[in-house]
């Protein structure tokens, strides 16, 4: 399909987006809150006092809806830990702490280290998705290398019963993922929100439960350059 009639295709979508619509009328800055909701709402991951990392958190949605899930009465502050962090920048959200970097970074990686501060984490979530460069066998090492850095941070850093929810694509790499799920998490589940679209081969992973935790990261190293950072 010519990319003037893709384009056309994806705005009339999108404008025509019930999850879109939504986002706009509930103050998300983006649909993939409902993703995480959804998630949430059936396996109550979210609860206050949670001290809760976000890995590609920007624009910030996902970040909207953890604050208002850990925050108390209406203008308090919230009860808990909110980390994200991203390469691109971010739009400040209350009582959220926003490192932007590459999280195959290992100076990076310290940094939001530093940020937690020895603290157990209970959940961390990770939306990130490598810039796709059409080279399937290269975009699927790129995804599968941002997770194995995200199984890696959890092992290091989450308490024993806490929960790691990550985005896959169901042909990249997946059945390899799912493995390194069940390898590391006592529970594993696969969890397709209604937000995240028919036609999208994206796919959650969600594990409880780690069977070895460890004391910290030793060997995060960068993948070659992907062309997300010049
Ligand atoms: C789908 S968006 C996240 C949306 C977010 N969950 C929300 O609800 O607003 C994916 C994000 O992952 C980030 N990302 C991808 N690779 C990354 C990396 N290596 N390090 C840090 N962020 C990365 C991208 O910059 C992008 O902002």
């Amino acid at each position: 399909m010519a990319k003037n009639k893709l384009n056309k295709n994806w705005i009339h979508d999108h404008i025509n987006d019930p999850y879109v619509k939504l986002a706009q009328k509930e103050g998300y800055r983006a649909r993939a809150a409902f993703k995480l909701k959804e998630i949430d709402e059936e396996e109550k991951l979210i609860k206050p006092g949670q001290v809760i990392v976000d890995l590609g958190c920007t624009p910030g949605s996902w970040g909207q809806y953890a604050r208002r899930k850990l925050a108390g009465k209406e203008g308090g502050g919230i009860n808990g830990t909110l980390i994200g962090l991203d390469m691109l920048p971010m739009e400040p959200i209350a009582d959220f702490h926003f490192i932007q970097g590459d999280f195959r970074e290992p100076e990076v990686i310290q940094q939001l280290e530093n940020l937690v501060q020895g603290q157990k984490v209970d959940l961390v979530l990770s939306d990130m998705a490598p810039n796709l460069s059409g080279i399937h066998d290269s975009d699927a090492a790129r995804m599968e290398h941002l997770i194995d850095l995200a199984i890696e941070f959890s092992q290091a850093h989450l308490k024993p019963g806490g929960a790691l929810l990550v985005k896959c694509f169901k042909d990249m790499g997946f059945n390899d993922i799912v493995l390194k799920f069940r390898a590391e998490f006592k529970t594993v589940v696969q969890k397709k929100p209604k937000a995240s679209r028919d036609k999208s081969s994206e796919i959650f992973l969600l594990g409880r439960g780690l069977k070895n935790p460890t004391d910290g990261m030793a060997s995060a190293q960068p993948l070659e350059s992907d062309g997300w950072h010049p």
